[in-house]
């Protein structure tokens, strides 16, 4: 696999090609430079070979013009046919100058005798002139076999204190007499010659013999005379084209270049030292360096820049790789599902929620995929069956929607039930950016949200919410169309005892089913809901015009609704029989509210559980008046409580023997205009609301009191007293703390106090009543259950219960003797006592007849009219004067 081209590689590569350029500047420039060394030394080379061959030719020239000069000498003055007394020194010397005139180089020429003495010269002194030639060398001109020109060493002139260089070359006289033909040449003319005009930088001219005696030098050398040059030039005919040779007269390493001329063994020689000859490739040297370091600096410039441009490159795909990371990361973390399509309609990216929540593209998205392409596989996969034109348009249908890219959310749903909100956004670049929200699990919870709201969870029937909604658009309807409807309120009798007695879950199922039956009486456009309980409520509408006719068509169905509902249920398993009440009441013909209609409906159902329950009973307006009354009375009632208007009258108990044992407490309104009210006119209102439990607190207070009173007299302080407590007051969390507050606080006897209870409240919740009347008992209060044989008179709560009496309902009491089921009746709750060990007491006795028969069942204890009416307080303790014997002398009709 190839290695991704990272940065860090190119780095690497651009750091190697730098080095690679740099190394490549060096070299050319280091070849470059060293071509113009090459080419530097190649010029001073030709220069030198040049110049001394120019001065060679020079030298050999105006030598050779000397050399005529002497020579001609022997002619110009005839000495060959004359000898030295001869020769005119004036004439001769006149001779000379004409002849020497044209040559500028010489100074004079001079013809010496063999002893040195002037016989003529070209100089002004003619043949006075004192030649001062170095020593021997007029010696060696004249035993010269063969006269050439020969050449002093450089001496000084004596004259002219230049240093010059004497040729000379000997002449034979007639007498073959040898005179020497001298010139003077100063050594500057001689150099002029030899340079002529040459400009070559560090250029050092030698003539010199060739054992290296130095005849001449340039630049000139004046504290030498006549050095001997070493090594002879000979010597230097190798190296001297290496530039190794010594400057032949500085020494420094150098190019020698040297000729040999025509006279005597003279050599001319051309020296150019090396760093003279590179004086101005040095220059170019450095320009070159100069130009590779500039070279050199751009590279690395280059170099740098581009580090910093792949640092900053590498820092982008850095930032872009963490950006993107994120993104991915973001995409990734999306709860919706996401797709972006370039602006060909292409895919470019897409999140994994995407193809969660469309499985089936999973494996076919890809990028650049045309979007077509995942609409027809999603059209394909939801409707595998469609036919190709179908499909087409489906999807020419979807894309077309892509055209016109909506902001809004909009939603799908999905043949599999999904419901998934669209959300589309166009990019800048023309692309689009669509996010998938699957929003069925929100819709569920908003469709269960709305059904919870207006739905009754358990029957599904409209609550109460939905039902005054609907209640509202019925009336608007039927004071629009004139159209009698109608409302029936149902309560279902003694469910509560069913749930008590078998549990809610049996209770449910009983609900369920009687809104089956519920929906099957009415029509489809009757609403059926239930308000809460055991509550249900069916409305009607469109009844009819005519309210004798709406009220046939109410009385109709709530017939029928009465059959279906008094059909036996099975409930877990067993049969159970229920009855419903039902109140009903027309809707139309004035405008109500709905608060009103269901108010009348319910009104009506409680008049139907006043007589009886199982029964279908129509709104009256009298109803309502009553309702008001009692809602009047419960106010005086409370006011009465505040005025402290009640009182407690006393109704004797006592023993079959004649004792009275004890009294029953029984509250009375001391009312300002009515004067003393029974409680059967307010007891049943004030159970029904709060007002009994402050009442009932009331009269225990007012009993324990009272036994407590009588606790020092001791006549009295056996009486027991009985105190009524209605289930509303017993079930109060506190019953059970209050009644031993009360006993504390007053200091009445526990076993003294007696609470009857009736036989519903015992029923209504066991556990409780066992629980409160268990704890009560361990203080030494006493129970006796009220009415007793109305109710169920199960004996499975008996056992249960810790009581102490029974109490015959005067029910039965009545009709002793007369019906022979209830003289039944008491005989077996007497036995049911016996057995279970309580008292038994039997109330309402009115008849000696009565007592008698009651005795002769088994009855003990007796309370009524016969022996005594409830009374002040006064006048039962007046009972137990001692004028007072027994309750049968005072008042016991026989
Ligand atoms: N016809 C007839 N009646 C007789 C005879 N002997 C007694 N009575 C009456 O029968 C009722 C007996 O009381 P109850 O069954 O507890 O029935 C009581 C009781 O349920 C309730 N009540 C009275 N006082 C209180 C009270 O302080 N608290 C509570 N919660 N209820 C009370 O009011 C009911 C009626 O009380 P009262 O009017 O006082 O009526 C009393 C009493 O006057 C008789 O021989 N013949």
């Amino acid at each position: 696999m190839r290695e991704p081209i990272t940065p860090l590689r190119i780095k690497a590569f651009v750091g190697a090609g730098v080095v690679v350029f740099v190394v490549a500047v060096a070299i050319v420039a280091a070849a470059v430079a060293w071509n113009a060394r090459k080419v530097a030394l190649n010029d001073s080379e030709a220069q030198a070979t040049r110049f001394v061959a120019g001065a060679e030719v020079a030298l050999n020239r105006s030598l050779l013009t000397v050399d005529v000069l002497l020579a001609s000498m022997d002619e110009l003055l005839n000495l060959s046919n004359t000898t030295a007394p001869w020769i005119d020194a004036e004439s001769a010397s006149q001779r000379l100058r004409g002849s020497t005139r044209q040559n500028l180089m010489v100074r004079y020429v001079a013809l010496l005798d063999t002893t040195g003495k002037t016989m003529a010269s070209s100089d002004p002194a003619g043949g006075a002139l004192a030649v001062q030639l170095p020593a021997g060398f007029l010696e060696s001109v004249l035993e010269q076999s063969v006269s050439t020109l020969m050449v002093s060493a450089p001496v000084v002139s004596f004259a002219s204190s230049e240093r010059v260089l004497y040729f000379a070359r000997h002449l034979r006289l007639a007498d073959n007499t040898r005179v020497a033909a001298v010139a003077e040449l100063p050594v500057g003319a001689l150099g002029a010659v030899l340079l002529q005009g040459v400009d070559i930088s560090g250029l050092q001219v030698t003539l010199e013999r060739a054992g290296g005696q130095l005849l001449l030098g340039v630049p000139g050398r004046e504290e030498v005379i006549a050095p001997t040059l070493a090594p002879p030039l000979a010597e230097l005919a190798d190296l001297g084209q290496e530039w190794k040779a010594p400057a032949r007269l500085t020494g420094d390493p150098a190019l020698v270049v040297f000729r040999p001329i025509l006279y005597q063994d003279l050599r001319i020689s051309a020296s150019i030292p090396l760093h003279e000859a590179l004086s101005s490739w040095r220059d170019q040297r450095d320009a070159i360096g100069l130009t590779a370091l500039v070279f050199v600096a751009m590279i690395l410039a280059a170099g740098g820049l581009a580090f910093r441009y792949l640092d900053r490159l590498s820092q982008a795909r850095v930032a872009i790789a963490q950006s993107k990371a994120t993104l991915d990361q973001a995409l990734e973390s999306m709860v919706s599902g996401f797709l972006l399509l370039d602006k060909n309609n292409c895919v470019v990216q897409w999140n994994s929620q995407f193809e969660v929540i469309f499985p089936w593209l999973r494996g076919i998205i890809a990028p650049r995929l045309p979007f077509r392409a995942v609409i027809e596989e999603t059209v394909k996969h939801h409707h595998p069956r469609l036919a190709d034109e179908e499909h087409a348009r489906w999807v020419e249908q979807r894309l077309l929607r892509q055209k016109q890219p909506q902001h809004e959310p909009h939603e799908q749903v999905y043949s599999n039930g999904r419901t998934i909100q669209i959300t589309e956004r166009t990019t800048p670049d023309g692309g689009l950016v669509i996010s998938y929200h699957d929003v069925t699990a929100l819709r569920r919870a908003s469709a269960e949200i709305e059904n919870l709201a207006f739905y009754d969870p358990l029957t599904n029937l409209p609550n109460r919410r939905l039902l005054m909604d609907r209640m509202q658009q019925a009336i608007a309807s039927s004071a629009r169309s004139g159209q009698y409807g109608a409302l029936l309120f149902l309560d279902l009798d003694h469910f509560k005892t069913l749930n008590d007695t078998r549990g809610h879950e049996v209770g449910d199922m009983l609900l369920r089913q009687v809104a089956q039956r519920l929906k099957t009486c009415v029509r489809r456009e009757d609403t059926v809901a239930r308000l809460g309980g055991d509550e249900f409520v069916v409305m009607l509408s469109d009844l009819s015009a005519s309210s004798e006719e709406a009220g046939a068509h109410v009385r109709r169905v709530g017939e029928k609704i009465l059959r279906k509902l008094n059909v036996p249920y099975t409930l877990g398993g067993h049969a159970h029989h229920s009855t419903p009440s039902i109140g009903a009441t027309l809707m139309g013909g004035a405008i109500q509210s709905s608060v009103d209609l269901l108010k009348q409906a319910d009104i009506a159902m409680y008049q139907v559980k006043s007589q009886g329950r199982n029964a279908l009973c129509f709104f009256d307006p009298q109803m309502q008046i009553s309702i008001s009354l009692r809602a009047q009375l419960e106010a005086d009632l409370q006011a009465a409580l505040t005025a402290r208007q009640f009182v407690l009258h006393y109704q004797p108990q006592f023993h079959l023997d004649g004792r009275m044992v004890g009294a029953e407490g029984l509250i009375r309104w001391q009312h300002p205009e009515r004067g003393l009210v029974a409680p059967g006119a307010f007891i049943g209102v004030a159970e029904e609301s709060e007002l009994i439990v402050p009442m009932g607190h009331w009269v225990l207070r007012t009993a324990c009191e009272q036994l407590a009173a009588w606790q020092g007299n001791p006549r009295l302080q056996h009486l027991q007293l009985s105190v009524n407590v209605s289930a509303r007051q017993f079930r109060q969390r506190d019953f059970v703390a209050r009644v031993v507050e009360v006993l504390r606080e007053t200091g009445a006897r526990p076993h003294l106090l007696k609470l009857e209870l009736t036989e519903s409240l015992v029923l209504d919740n066991v556990d409780d009543t066992i629980a409160k009347i268990g704890t009560l008992k361990t203080k030494g209060v006493r129970f006796s259950v009220d009415d007793f044989g109305t109710g169920y008179s199960s004996l499975a709560y008996l056992t249960r219960l810790p009581l102490d009496q029974l109490k015959i309902d005067q029910s039965f009491v009545h009709n002793l003797g007369v019906r022979h089921t209830d003289d039944v009746i008491v005989q077996t709750i007497l036995g049911m006592a016996r057995n279970l060990e309580l008292d038994v007491i039997a109330e309402g006795v009115e008849t000696e007849a009565q007592k008698k028969l009651l005795a002769q069942y088994g009855c003990t204890y007796f309370q009524g009219y016969l022996m005594g009416r409830p009374v002040p307080v006064a006048e039962l303790e007046a009972l137990l004067e001692p004028a007072a014997t027994t309750a049968e002398d005072l008042d016991m009709p026989r």
